[in-house]
């Protein structure tokens, strides 16, 4: 499909952006099977997918054609007195419908194009595995605890990868001892749990998720593959080292009470189990876990050598080797942006260059851990082989996110599914997937700013020109920093081989530490192109999108690996307040995107042009609460503000009469075809009807509450110059123990408000007041707007009371979600009839 995509764009004005003329696409010239194998999905539901939503585009347009024709004979036949209020009315509806129908078009037409990738993982030779760093990010001790850090790095350091070829950075945002102290605990424990989870190939190999009863996160039950002569000695081991485990809860809940207690006893001094204030410290680098060498071989434990670890278990057939670990702090000073998240990863991957530089980097958020083991692997597949064949010009490998402990209605709508099961897999089609801002592994390179392959000057595969191109001045001024980078950049050759992919060679050194040191301190990015054409991009609180989003304008693709089991799960808010805010980061971070240079518009044309309307989309989403509001919500006090009492009255007299059958024959087909379009996309797709209709549901949440509060936030921020801040999300602490459903989710229970329902909140108003205006303006029948607007505040109730009073779960149960979807396309149609009949 690249190759197509290639010829249909050759033949540019530019001469940065035009086609590399004579372009073959490499195919994999190595004798070995190939890794990655991709699929377009052409079914017949595909097929007829693609045809209603060119038929529904199609019905916009005539509907557009007869509405603004009619439109324009009525306001000519209205009389002056009216006219305002009429034009008005009429130019706030053709606003909405405009806007809601472009909408739509850019979110469906990324979708026409699926596909499908399976890796073949056992065509992966262990030589060719590349080296592969860890990159984990933690800020705050209390919404993410320790322990749930800890398990994240346990799940790492245990994945199947070589262990001299795999190293785990954390980076700690807050500068905590007590995070500092909970990895060195997790390094300590690594030396059972990795030998204990290589011996028995046991999954998930995240400590709290393979002991939690029930558990099984995608995988058989633990005790099914072990019905032969193992397992008395897995459920003797497992005991041992449940104990252990027990333990290391126990220190590090211990650790944070003594963090607690020192806070107290200073009267909220948190400097005290600091560096200093979590804005305002010292940087560090520790090394936890030393890496076991290059090329060095499997160590089998020996009784009594490792730690006392043998002691517990018979790891005498065991590699006891463990992967390289790493602590990092970056330097924080107050008065210094620090660019939050983005700038952690870059202090990362500077720090990372001069340590171990491996060429490709997972990105993980603490809670986030390694579910599936293979995942790693996986990811390297599609770096090697994706994009039929050559995955050289592959900058990232995006895998879906997926959720522990979601309420089983999965009620805010963590999962996401429309957004990881179809639009990822439909945009795979295109350019590649966006980049969400963790379960992603990169291409070092491509964080360096380079240019793929692909757009290199012919015969510049070893990527020279790319290395002498770099200019010192955009990196920084450390010499081993910018060696580091030129063996990257020059290294790059379809034989991947330990040998081309490990220079430089890994080295801990003391003079290594302290130079990467030096690479985290706060002044080292001054006057250089840190965060704007290198590594992760600031000025956006949702640095993810903006950073896929500039590797895709450099031409560079990206790849979705969705395994089974999934790779990597996280924790997800479930509360109303949480998940809100989270909505409104995201609202807010896309259109601080939309309002920069990285606007989608501006980019080059490498920019695949449905990749654009896809990052379009993605921008500009929060706006729909402006026209939604104004149409459904704001639109009835139109008439009360533009008219005087007469005209008003005049105005509801001449508006009292039935829809044409013409409109209503358009409504019924859009709305028909909306549905059918949506039948289709939950067929192709997999996902459940219920997961689409949840998505529905809390997009009319969002919609008319957080979008809204985003769109001030960035209206402040453009005019006032006030920052957006990053509110972080509260990570569950993982428990053991086995409670019901309803006392595990009690906090869904409960009623929270948050100030994001006000503008909702607003629009009722408005609404109530429209209706007690008509009625006294004349009887209820003058009032068609009333009955509209009760026809809106009976959709918004319908969608959103119900979450905020925490009902939803339970009548979900009760409700089957096609129920729910009749009442959805009712109320929807009813609001649209009763509304244009006033037109
Ligand atoms: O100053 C900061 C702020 C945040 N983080 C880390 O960023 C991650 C994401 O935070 P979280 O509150 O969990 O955000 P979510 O809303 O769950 O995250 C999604 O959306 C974010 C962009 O808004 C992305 O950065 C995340 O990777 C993506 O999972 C966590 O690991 C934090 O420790 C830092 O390291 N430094
Ligand atoms: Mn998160």
């Amino acid at each position: 499909m690249s190759t197509t995509y290639t010829t249909k764009s050759n033949g540019t004005t530019s001469d940065d952006n035009k086609w590399p003329k004579d372009h073959v696409k490499k195919s994999a010239s190595v004798d070995r099977p190939p890794l990655v194998r991709t699929t377009k999905l052409s079914t017949i539901t595909i097929k007829l997918y693609r045809l209603m939503i060119i038929l529904r585009m199609g019905i916009f347009v005539l509907f557009f054609k007869w509405r603004i024709g009619t439109a324009l004979v009525m306001i000519s036949s209205t009389g002056t007195d009216d006219k305002s209020t009429v034009l008005g009315m009429w130019m706030v509806s053709m606003a909405g419908e405009l806007w809601f129908a472009l909408m739509w078009v850019l979110d469906q037409v990324p979708k026409m194009q699926p596909v499908r990738r399976v890796v073949y993982l056992a065509a992966l030779d262990e030589p060719m595995l590349p080296a592969m760093d860890v990159f984990v990010t933690t800020v705050d001790t209390e919404k993410e605890p320790p322990l749930v850090t800890v398990n994240t790095i346990l799940s790492i350091l245990a994945a199947d990868y070589p262990a001299e070829k795999l190293t785990c950075y954390v980076s700690d945002d807050g500068g905590a001892l007590l995070t500092r102290d909970a990895v060195a605990e997790a390094a300590r424990f690594s030396a059972l749990w990795v030998p204990f989870c290589r011996k028995h190939a046991v999954e998930p190999r995240n400590p709290e998720a393979y002991f939690s009863p029930g558990a099984s996160n995608g995988f058989k039950a633990w005790r099914a593959d072990y019905k032969g002569t193992a397992w008395p000695e897995l459920a003797r081991d497992r005991r041992r080292v449940r104990r252990e485990y027990e333990e290391l809860r126990l220190r590090i809940d211990a650790l944070q009470a003594g963090g607690r207690a020192a806070v107290d006893a200073v009267a909220a001094d948190r400097s005290c189990w600091r560096r200093g204030a979590a804005e305002d410290h010292a940087g560090a680098v520790e090394l936890l876990v030393d890496n076991p060498g290059p090329g060095s071989t499997p160590r089998l434990g020996v009784s009594g050598t490792v730690d006392g670890v043998s002691n517990l278990l018979d790891l005498s057939s065991v590699d006891v080797r463990v992967p390289a670990l790493v602590y990092m702090c970056r330097e924080k000073r107050r008065g210094r942006v620090n660019h939050g998240k983005a700038g952690a990863l870059n202090a990362l991957l500077r720090a990372s260059a001069v340590l171990s530089n491996a060429p490709f980097i997972l990105n993980l958020d603490c809670d986030h851990y390694v579910n599936n083991s293979q995942a790693l692997r996986a990811g390297v597949c599609h770096m090697l082989d994706g994009e039929g064949g050559n995955g050289n010009d592959v900058a990232f490998v995006q895998f879906p996110q997926r959720f522990d402990g979601v309420d089983p209605a999965d009620r805010y709508a963590n999962h996401n599914r429309v957004f990881f099961d179809c639009t990822e897999l439909g945009l795979d089609g295109l350019q590649g997937p966006i980049y969400v801002g963790t379960g992603c592994v990169f291409r070092r390179s491509a964080l360096y700013g380079v240019d793929p392959p692909l757009w290199r000057p012919q015969g510049d595969d070893a990527g020279k020109g790319a290395a002498n191109g770099i200019e010192t001045g955009k990196l920084g001024v450390s010499t081993p920093f910018l060696r580091s980078v030129y063996a990257v950049l020059t290294n790059q050759s379809d034989q991947w081989d330990t040998v081309s992919i490990s220079s430089p060679p890994c080295s801990f050194d003391a003079a290594a530490i302290g130079e990467a040191t030096a690479l985290v301190s706060c002044g080292y990015e001054d006057r250089t192109a840190w965060g704007r054409d290198i590594g992760w991009i600031y000025g956006t609180v949702t640095e993810d999108v903006a950073t896929g989003f500039c590797m895709h304008r450099r031409g560079w693709r990206s790849s979705y690996c969705a395994t089974a089991p999934d790779a990597f799960r996280g924790t997800a808010p479930i509360n109303l307040t949480d998940r809100l805010y989270q909505v409104l980061r995201w609202a807010a971070g896309s259109l601080e995107i939309f309002f920069s240079r990285n606007n989608a518009l501006l980019a080059g044309r490498r920019l695949h042009p449905l990749q654009r309307l896809a990052y379009l989309n993605t921008t500009v989403y929060p706006f729909t609460s402006i026209f939604l509001i104004a149409y459904c919500g704001l639109f009835p006090a139109i008439p009360l503000v533009t008219g005087n009492g007469a005209t008003t009255g005049a105005f509801f007299s001449i508006i009292i009469r039935p829809p044409s059958a013409t409109y209503i024959a358009f409504v019924a087909a859009l709305m028909l075809t909306l549905a059918v379009v949506a039948v289709l996309e939950v067929r192709w797709s997999g996902i459940s009807l219920g997961d689409w209709w949840r998505n529905q549901q809390f997009w009319m949440v969002s919609a008319t509450s957080a979008y809204l509060a985003a769109a001030v936030q960035v209206a402040l921020k453009i005019a006032a110059g006030k920052e957006i801040s990053f509110k972080l999300t509260s990570k569950q602490r993982a428990t053991s123990t086995v409670a019901s459903v309803k006392d595990r989710f009690a906090e869904l229970y409960a009623v929270k408000w948050t100030v994001l329902m006000v503008p909702t909140a607003v629009v009722l108003a408005v609404n109530l007041t429209s209706i007690v205006a008509a009625m006294e303006g004349g009887s209820w029948r003058d009032g068609p707007m009333a009955v509209f607007a009760l026809a809106f505040n009976a959709y918004v109730v319908v969608h959103l009371y119900p979450f905020a009073l925490g009902l939803m779960g339970r009548w979900s149960n009760t409700l089957s979600p096609l129920l729910l979807l009749i009442a959805f396309f009712t109320v929807r149609l009813l609001c649209i009839v009763l509304y244009v009949q006033m037109l």
